[in-house]
């Protein structure tokens, strides 16, 4: 006896249905079942919903979303609101004025966790851990977020019930990680999601109370389906379709506000919360505005937009005005805070513009990111430092002329799982730096055996140097005037006596990377933003 399913999708939004029919045993397993079905849906847009140990496939009915259309009551826009624009009270409810400042606007809006709650919740989490069961109650960030919670939704005016239930769950979490001793990244992810789970209800339950009607939503609920990588999650082509079918749906019903937790997911496998890492809520907001074809992304922070450096290095940084995708994606990549690194992808395939604005300032332009803009005037357009990075010097031990010595190097570090940044290589000699997003965010020790098999590895056929705490230097802007860069840095570097130990020019033409020690990194942005920025010559 079989069971068969049914899938809908389509190849690329808006072109013909394609369906494809699987047959499974009933002894088939559920992760067997993912395992066919994300195979066989590949690259077609599907809306395939996960729950234990059943999938759920909803036909896709292109007249479903255009039925909604044409009434003059769409949603138009997404608007995000960062930790630092949602972190107490009063700053919510300067939020709720300034969405209610657009009449215009019928906006979905996603919010991360209030102020630095992420970070405490982590803390509390690493206490559990060692403190022991009975004294969970005196763990000094638990009671912070209680009372930032109780006290925000007293100075608002809503029920405390709203968070109630999650504040408890909150508590039996911490006892259970203390009972255990153990916080997997699993745990991890599910003790950070109550910071936004508590932050929509409170500001979703404070619109209504305001008089505009508003909907909360867990974006684990609606659709949002990642990978199973717990802390560091992406999110799957099947979000979309789902996405925007309980969004627009239910808007179609009901015209209440959307308000959706930033950060969170769903294993597509294991059906658990997952987090899309660090900055996450960026990449939430990009892919609703993907999902439903919106005319705007808007994610409000506390900058006037992206800045020319990383203010907290050199508080004279300016705002830049326009940015492209590519280049805002690279500044995020390359470890500019301001944008979540995978954070452009759902806008530029899009194509829908993404606008950086401050929720402190809103009057300020801030920054628009579209797909293309005018690059004649521009040189440099911001500076952007990654601290602590690993940088791999490799001489190949072979003679000059020997093919398949890159190939080597690089199939080593994919059977490590480890990334690579930056790359200048030569024929016979290879110098790379390593992410230290994933390198770093593994456990000290498994840090340390992982760099010593890298290097162990790579020996059998190079000679390999590893250096450590390094930085790079990435500068964003137009690769077309590089000589003119390039000249203009040198001069400042040497000036500034500092050394460039590799240097690489990326392909995307929109970033020339430096690397330098560590101690040096801060002075020479200083240096080349006053350069660049704020001399005429
Ligand atoms: N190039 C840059 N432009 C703007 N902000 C930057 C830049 N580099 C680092 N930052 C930092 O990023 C912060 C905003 O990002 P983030 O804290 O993630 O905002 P939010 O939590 O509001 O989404 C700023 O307060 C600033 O300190
Ligand atoms: N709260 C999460 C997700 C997020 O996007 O936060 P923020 O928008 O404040 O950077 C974090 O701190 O990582």
């Amino acid at each position: 006896m079989t069971a068969s399913l049914q899938l809908y999708g389509v190849q690329t939004p808006g072109l013909a249905l394609s369906s494809k029919r699987l047959e499974f045993g009933t002894k088939t397993s559920s992760s067997a079942i993912f395992r066919t079905v994300e195979h066989s849906c590949r690259n077609i847009a599907l809306r395939v919903s996960c729950e234990a140990a059943r999938v759920d496939l909803i036909e896709r009915k292109e007249t479903e979303t255009s039925s909604l259309s044409g009434t003059g009551k769409e949603l138009t826009c997404v608007m995000k609101f960062g930790g630092s624009s949602v972190e107490s009270a009063e700053r919510m409810k300067e939020v709720a004025n300034l969405i209610l400042s657009f009449p215009d606007e019928r906006p979905v809006i996603v919010l991360s966790a209030m102020g630095k709650t992420t970070n405490k919740l982590l803390k509390a989490g690493e206490k559990a851990v060692t403190c022991g069961v009975t004294n969970v109650e005196s763990i000094e960030e638990l009671s912070f977020i209680k009372e930032l919670h109780l006290r925000t939704a007293h100075e608002l005016g809503v029920e405390t019930t709203v968070i109630a239930q999650h504040l408890e769950g909150l508590h039996q979490l911490l006892k259970g990680i203390s009972m255990m001793k153990e916080l997997t990244l699993r745990t991890r992810d599910y003790l950070v999601s109550f910071g936004e789970c508590m932050s929509t209800r409170l500001f979703s339950a404070y619109l209504n109370k305001i008089g505009h009607k508003a909907r909360q939503y867990d974006a684990f609920e609606i659709g949002f389906i990642t990978t199973d990588d717990f802390t560091n999650a992406d999110i799957l082509e099947a979000t979309y379709p789902a996405v925007s079918k309980t969004l627009l749906n239910n808007w179609s019903k009901d015209k209440a506000v959307p308000v959706v937790t930033g950060f969170l997911g769903k294993g597509w496998r294991s059906c658990a919360i997952t987090t899309l890492g660090r900055g996450g809520s960026d990449l939430t907001a990009t892919t609703i505005g993907k999902a439903l074809g919106l005319r705007e992304i808007q994610v409000w922070k506390d900058v006037d937009g992206v800045l020319t450096c990383d203010p907290n290095i050199y508080s004279g940084a300016q705002s830049v005005p326009y940015l492209t995708f590519d280049e805002a994606a690279e500044l995020a990549y390359f470890g500019a805070q301001v944008l979540h690194p995978l954070s452009m992808r759902p806008a530029r395939d899009g194509d829908i513009p993404v606008r950086v604005k401050n929720s402190y300032n809103p009057n300020a332009p801030g920054t628009v990111i579209t797909r293309s803009r005018d690059m004649s005037k521009a040189v440099l357009t911001s500076i952007v430092l990654k601290r602590n990075v690993t940088m791999l010097d490799i001489a190949s031990t072979r003679m000059l002329g020997q093919y398949g010595f890159l190939a080597k190097v690089f199939t080593t570090f994919e059977d490590l799982g480890i990334s690579v940044d930056v790359v200048a290589t030569s024929e016979v000699s290879i110098s790379l730096t390593l992410d230290p997003a994933k390198l770093w965010g593994r456990e000290l020790v498994q840090r340390a055996n992982e760099l010593d098999h890298v290097v162990e590895e790579l020996e059998k056929i190079a000679v390999v140097k590893l250096l450590q705490r390094r930085s790079i230097i990435s500068l964003i802007g137009n690769v077309q005037k590089s000589s003119l860069i390039l000249e203009k840095v040198f001069k400042v570097l040497r000036s500034n006596g500092v050394n460039v130990q590799m240097i690489s020019q990326g392909a995307s033409k929109v970033n020339i990377s430096l690397i330098v020690n560590d101690e040096e990194a801060e002075q020479c942005v200083r240096a080349l933003h006053s350069a660049f920025f704020e001399t005429s010559s």
